[in-house]
């Protein structure tokens, strides 16, 4: 099939190069010319594991095409997906400017039957407004085309994208016509070829299904952070809960991990776009409010871990951060937990030496600029030296087994602050750690 994706972001290009791999034509859109131009030069201009390599293949073979211009790529397009950024709105709802925009264009442009999908994450009713947004331009151009509008919800995780991608759990598209479901079953029967694993569904069941998953699964995060500051206080240890409770196959072990708050571009989002929803319907959603509220605290945890040990006034104290990203294995940092902890330490005075094997550059240029406390270090080992305690943020794999004793030779003395429950905490005992978790 020939595809165009508008939107060349984490979703779209993932999407766009995993579609050119399994043989459809894919051009990818964006409005940002320095990307196009990277990409156009086969730079990527993310971290995503195993997407270099796809997006330069397919690109040699001109399966995988990238332009600014959206009137070239939908000229012969069969099926275009929405994939564009819904930021968070100043109430908390998505802000659906950038998707209505895209409408906008398709609506200008479209000579021929196409099928519209918006992968984007929107809020229910979404899919009526891309539908009016491209029939005003229609009318304004006095041309009568037909076109279907289909929800298709990407469930994805960074770090692990291609892999979500090409082996989807589900594949969710709400559509109204026969035709446009069809045309959708075909286009993702071949990531599906060991069990059909599509779900087709009304259009609005479809959008809600992308904010109830998300929901679901950062509803699991905080719970378990709650359980965590719980077990703290009544001296019980969170880890063994972790693994008491997650052997009940109706809770299991996914997505009950501890730690210093969820971040990310999705869950912190999408849990107060839905709420605001629920809101504007006249439901006061309990729940998501109580999810939302709990993560906020929790990003502050580990800071007031140091705050406690240290005391309020930081001045004349260097922390090593052990990871900025978001989570491993990707350079986003879009709502980072690390943001928040590093800013209220050095808010305090504290000086911070930063190392995260892919998301400096994201922390220097943009999430932590300007914050002249903060320097940024080539190796775990360099954050150490001369610093007061380490803080561990985000799980790299390389920060799993190190050499604890060039740890201890390094910092000024043993103190180590995880704050995603690393390591045994008789075994740091026994090292001569002075070890702070979460919920032990
Ligand atoms: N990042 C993730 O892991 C996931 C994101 N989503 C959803 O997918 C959507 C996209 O998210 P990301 O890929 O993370 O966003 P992103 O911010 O990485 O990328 C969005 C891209 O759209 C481009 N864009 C904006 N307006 C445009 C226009 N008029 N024409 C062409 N391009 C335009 C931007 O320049 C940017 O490159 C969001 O709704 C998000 O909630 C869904 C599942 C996973
Ligand atoms: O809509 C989206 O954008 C995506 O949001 C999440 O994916 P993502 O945000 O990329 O990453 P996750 O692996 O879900 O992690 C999110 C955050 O939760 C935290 N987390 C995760 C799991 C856990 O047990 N504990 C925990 O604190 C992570 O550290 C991270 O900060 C969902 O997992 C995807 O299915 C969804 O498509």
């Amino acid at each position: 099939m020939k595809i165009s994706v508008i939107g060349t972001g984490y979703v779209g290009l993932v999407s766009g190069t995993c579609f050119a791999q399994m043989g459809n034509s894919v051009t990818c859109v964006d409005i940002d010319e320095g990307k196009i131009a990277k990409l156009r030069q086969g730079i990527i201009p993310i971290y995503e594991p195993g997407l270099e390599t796809m997006v330069l293949e397919n690109h040699e073979k001109g399966t995988l095409a990238f332009t600014t211009d959206i009137q070239e790529a939908i000229a012969s397009t069969d099926v275009a997906f929405i994939a564009v950024g819904t930021p968070m709105g100043e109430d908390g709802s998505a802000d659906l400017q950038y998707v209505l925009a895209v409408a906008k264009s398709i609506g200008e442009h479209m000579q021929h039957y196409m099928v519209v999908v918006d992968k984007s994450t929107v809020p229910v009713g979404t899919a009526d407004k891309v539908k009016a947004a491209i029939q005003t331009e229609l009318d304004k151009r006095g041309v009568d085309l037909e076109f279907d509008v289909v929800s298709n919800p990407e469930f994805l995780k960074e770090g692990a994208a291609i892999e979500d991608f090409m082996h989807p759990d589900r594949v969710v598209i709400g559509a109204e016509s026969e035709t446009a479901m069809q045309v959708m079953h075909d286009l993702y029967a071949p990531f599906m070829k060991k069990s059909d694993r599509f779900i087709g569904m009304d259009i609005k069941s479809a959008e809600m299904t992308k904010y109830a998953a998300n929901a679901m699964l950062a509803t699991k995060i905080s719970f378990m952070n709650e359980m965590a500051n719980i077990c703290e206080r009544v001296g019980a240890d969170v880890n063994k809960v972790r693994h008491g409770i997650g052997s009940d196959g109706r809770i299991g072990y996914s997505f009950i991990y501890p730690g210093c708050g969820y971040g990310g571009s999705c869950f912190p989002k999408d849990v107060q776009a839905l709420a605001k929803t629920a809101k504007d319907f006249g439901y006061t959603p309990r729940i998501l409010d109580a999810v939302e509220a709990v993560n906020y605290d929790q990003k502050m945890v580990m800071a007031d871990k140091v705050i406690k040990r240290f005391g309020e006034e930081l001045s004349g104290l260097t922390f090593a951060v052990w990871g900025l990203a978001f989570k491993p294995e990707t350079d986003d940092m879009r709502e980072a937990s690390s943001i928040t902890i590093i800013n209220a330490l050095t808010t305090r005075g504290a000086k911070i030496k930063a190392y995260d094997p892919k998301a400096r550059h994201e922390a220097e240029s943009y999430y932590l600029k300007g914050n002249e406390r903060v320097e940024y270090v080539d190796s775990k080992y360099d954050a150490l030296t001369g610093a007061d305690a380490l803080i561990l943020v985000t799980e790299w794999q390389e920060f799993r087994s190190p050499d604890f004793d060039e740890i201890d030779k390094r910092l000024n003395s043993p103190i180590f602050f995880d704050g995603r429950n690393q390591f045994d905490k008789e075994r740091m005992a026994r090292l001569g750690f002075e070890y702070f978790q979460i919920g032990v």
